[in-house]
Parts: structure tokens; C-alpha cells; sequence
């Protein structure tokens, strides 16, 4: 037997789990609202005759019945599952465990993100003494945010007020969670001081901020619906960056990238806010966002491979530079040879696939989201083409994107955020 963990939204928002026995089965199940999907080594004969016995829509309905979730007076949907082993082993790709994140993430604030409410804004947290200690605290973290990354911060300014300063505050947050295992004092971090960061994470989600930036962020979180599970997450990135610096296939690779910029997208979605006209799914969007925080970190590992190699990384999947006929010391070489270039252009499509995933959610964010998301995805995109214009040599050439192409991508970016509001005929 298998054990399957659901988890559950009941129609009052509260998320509930529970557990279901399953006959053993190889592949993994997710469930969403209305149908089940298929994930790993599909089409095996087992799952075609599970899904004769209990049919696609059944089996959703069947496990919830078994883990007691729902009764006869409570309906409920199938938001998430997770499939283990009898010994507790997880049978899942990085793609799956990350997918569940989104489904859990989405059913968590599905009603506030798309109602009117949440454009309002909520008054500030109160912190004795000084009453403009907040605006002070968010001052800093735009200063922050306008020093350590001037693409961004140019995006911001084409938010609202109120979200830009939102932004501001997780953009600092992050960045300060990078520069625990990349700054100056990289080489005293050990996985004690970053359970030490997590408990301050924790103080900030409970209103009690450390200092002037963390208040920033607990006010944020005051006023949009942030979940804390993707900070952890980041943190965890940060874990994974101390003992590895080595990824045996993409799917290591996946889950590094999703800790760490994914991550950003998820934080991001609730403060961004959905369009209340949109007709997609709440998890759709979420996906498109950590579809643009993976392909904005596969866009930095390929842009900074030299700079990594230097300190020692390689973050790039091991098979697929074995297959490729290359190795570590081919990276540390750094030579530009027609083996390399055969492999970037794999690994830039493969970043472009998630740039592509990532722009079909755009339209469906809040209208003034759409232009800062648009012009932010078209800047890093963008920066995959200069790896192609420098001849793929990414060892001894930081590929940039110079401002005159920048706003060149504007107009392109704001008919994009247009064209949503133009009724197809
Ligand atoms: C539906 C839809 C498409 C919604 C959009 C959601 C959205 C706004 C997603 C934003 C995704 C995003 C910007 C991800 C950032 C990814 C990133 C660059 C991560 C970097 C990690 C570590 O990399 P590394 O150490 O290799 O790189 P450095 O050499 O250190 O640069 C990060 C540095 C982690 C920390 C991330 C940040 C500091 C960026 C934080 C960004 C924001 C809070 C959002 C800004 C969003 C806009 C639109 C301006
Ligand atoms: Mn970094």
C-alpha cells in the first residue's frame, strides 16, 4: 500500500489534509479542482485499469471519501497530492514536489487575490514610538533595491505605489537571504545561521520584526495575502547552495532553481494581484510566476558560468554535459569549442521554454501589473540573446542587456500589456 496525502480546501477557504491508502503504483498522482493528471511513466497498464476502475474524475472523488475529509454534509475539491512510499520515500520528480507548492500556494489565497478588496489598501502596522519609522523602512529598501539591481528597480517604477513599496520590501528580503551564502561574510554562514534567519522569518510573519527592513516586510504581509512557505523555501536554497555545488540532471537542477528564484514568482503573485475579469485558474497563474523565476535563474546560472566556475560551481546538469561530450574541466578551461556551443543552445532553449510558459499568464495578472511583469521579462529574456551575440562565450563575456535595447522592448512590452484589453473578435 501507498500512502496519498490530500490537501484539501473546504469551501469556507480552511485547508484540511488527510491520508488515503493507494495499491502500490509507480507513477504519481495530482489532483486540481475538476480533473487528475498524470505525472512520471504514464499509460503503464496498472493506471489505465486504475483509471477504468475509478475513471479520471472518480478517483479524486474516491480518495476523498476514503481519508475521511469529506461527509456527506461537507463537499469538497482535491487541491494537491503527495504519493510515499510504505518507508515514507517520496516518488517524485522536482517538477511535481515544486507543482504541489503552486496548487497549495494558489488554493491558499484563491478568493483574496481576485476580489476588489485587495486593491484597497490596508492601514499600516503600528510600531510604537515612531509613526514614520515604516516610511523610513520602506525608503531603505527602495535605496536597496535601486543599488544592487537597477533592472528591477526600473520595473518598479512602473508599479503602483502601493505595490512598489511591497516589492521593495520582499526584493530586500531576498536579496539579503542571497547574500548570506554569496556576500562578504559568505564564508562564517553555516546551516545554523540560516535556521537563525528562518526564525527571524517566522518573527516577521508573527509582526515582530527584527530591525527597520524586516518591518517593511511584516507590514507587507499585513496588506496582501504573502504566504511564508516560499521564503522558507528560499532559505532552503541557500541550504542547498552550502553543501552542493554540483547538479547531477536537470531535475536537481529544477528544484535549485525553483528554491531560489521560483520562489520570487510565488511571493510575488499576491502582491501583483490577479485581474478579477481573468478566466484562468488561480494555479495556472502561479505557474506562469515560478515558470519566470525558473527561467530567470536558468537565464543567470548561463550568463554567470564563468564567474561561477571561478568559485568553484557548476550549475549546470552533469548528464547533459557528459552526453554533450564535456566535463568540469572543459567549464574550467573555459574554451569555446562547437561541443560548448551545441550545448548552450540546448540549455537556452530549454530557458526559453520557461519564458514562454511564463508569459501566458501575464495577461491574466491586474491590469497595472501586466507593464512592470512584461518589460521585466523582456529585459531578462533578452539577455540569452546577447549569450548568442557573444558567440556563446559566457567563460570571459558577461552578456548585458545596454539601456538603448531596454527601451527599444518598451513599446513591445506595453502593447503586450494592451492587448488583453482588446476585445478578440
Ligand atoms: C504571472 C506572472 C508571470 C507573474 C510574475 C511574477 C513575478 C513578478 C516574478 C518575478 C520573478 C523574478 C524576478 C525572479 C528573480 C529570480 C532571480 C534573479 C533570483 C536570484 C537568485 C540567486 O541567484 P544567484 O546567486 O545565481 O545570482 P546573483 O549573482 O546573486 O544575482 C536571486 C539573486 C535570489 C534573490 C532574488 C532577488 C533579489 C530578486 C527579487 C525580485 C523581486 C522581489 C521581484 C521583482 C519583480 C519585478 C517584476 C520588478
Ligand atoms: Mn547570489
Amino acid at each position: 500500500m501507498s500512502i496519498c496525502t490530500l490537501w484539501v480546501v473546504s469551501p469556507s477557504s480552511e485547508v484540511l489534509s488527510g491520508n488515503v491508502f493507494l495499491e502500490p503504483i509507480r507513477e504519481s498522482y495530482h489532483f486540481s479542482d475538476k480533473s487528475l493528471m498524470y505525472n512520471g511513466r504514464v499509460k503503464k497498464s496498472r493506471h489505465q485499469r486504475r483509471r477504468s476502475r475509478y475513471g479520471v474524475g472518480d478517483l479524486s472523488s474516491f480518495c476523498l471519501r476514503e481519508s475521511g475529509l469529506e461527509t456527506p454534509g461537507r463537499r469538497l475539491s482535491v487541491s494537491s497530492s503527495i504519493i510515499a512510499t510504505p518507508a515514507g520515500e517520496m516518488t517524485m520528480t522536482s517538477e511535481q514536489k515544486v507543482y504541489d507548492v503552486v496548487l497549495k500556494q494558489a488554493a491558499l489565497i484563491n478568493r483574496q487575490l481576485r476580489s476588489r478588496e485587495n486593491l484597497e489598501v490596508k492601514p499600516d502596522i503600528i510600531l510604537p514610538g515612531n509613526a514614520n519609522v515604516l516610511n523610513e523602512a520602506y525608503d531603505r529598501c527602495r535605496e536597496v533595491c535601486a543599488e544592487y539591481a537597477k533592472s528591477f528597480y526600473w520595473g518598479t517604477q512602473l508599479m503602483t505605489p502601493e505595490r512598489r513599496l511591497a516589492i521593495w520590501a520582499i526584493y530586500v528580503w531576498c536579496r539579503r537571504t542571497d547574500e548570506l551564502v554569496d556576500g562578504p561574510n559568505a564564508s562564517h554562514i553555516n546551516p545554523t545561521a540560516l535556521d537563525r534567519w528562518e526564525a527571524r522569518l517566522e518573527d516577521v510573519f508573527k509582526g515582530q520584526p527584527f530591525d527597520m527592513l524586516d518591518a517593511a516586510l511584516s507590514d507587507t504581509i499585513t496588506k496582501y495575502p504573502v504566504d511564508i512557505q516560499p521564503f522558507r523555501d528560499m532559505i532552503e536554497g541557500m541550504r542547498m547552495d552550502l553543501k552542493k555545488s554540483r547538479y547531477k540532471n536537470f531535475d536537481e537542477l529544477y528544484l535549485y532553481c525553483y528554491y531560489v528564484a521560483g520562489t520570487v514568482g510565488l511571493m510575488s503573485v499576491p502582491v501583483m494581484g490577479i485581474a478579477p475579469e481573468s478566466k484562468a485558474t488561480t494555479e495556472s497563474v502561479y505557474n506562469a510566476a515560478l515558470s519566470l523565476g525558473i527561467a530567470n535563474q536558468l537565464t543567470n546560472i548561463l550568463r554567470d558560468v564563468g564567474e561561477d566556475a571561478r568559485r568553484g560551481r557548476v550549475y549546470l546538469p552533469q548528464d547533459e554535459l557528459a552526453q554533450a561530450g564535456l566535463s568540469d574541466e572543459d567549464i574550467f578551461a573555459g574554451k569555446v569549442t562547437d561541443k560548448w556551443r551545441i550545448f548552450m543552445k540546448k540549455q537556452i532553449k530549454r530557458a526559453r521554454k520557461f519564458y514562454d510558459d511564463a508569459e501566458k499568464g501575464v495577461p491574466e495578472l491586474s491590469s497595472a501589473s501586466r507593464l512592470p511583469v512584461w518589460a521585466a521579462l523582456l529585459f531578462y529574456r533578452k539577455i540569452l540573446d546577447e549569450i548568442e551575440a557573444n558567440d556563446y562565450n559566457n567563460f570571459t563575456k558577461r552578456a548585458y542587456v545596454n539601456k538603448a535595447k531596454k527601451l527599444l522592448a518598451m513599446p513591445v512590452a506595453c502593447a503586450k500589456s494592451l492587448s488583453f484589453m482588446i476585445p478578440q473578435t
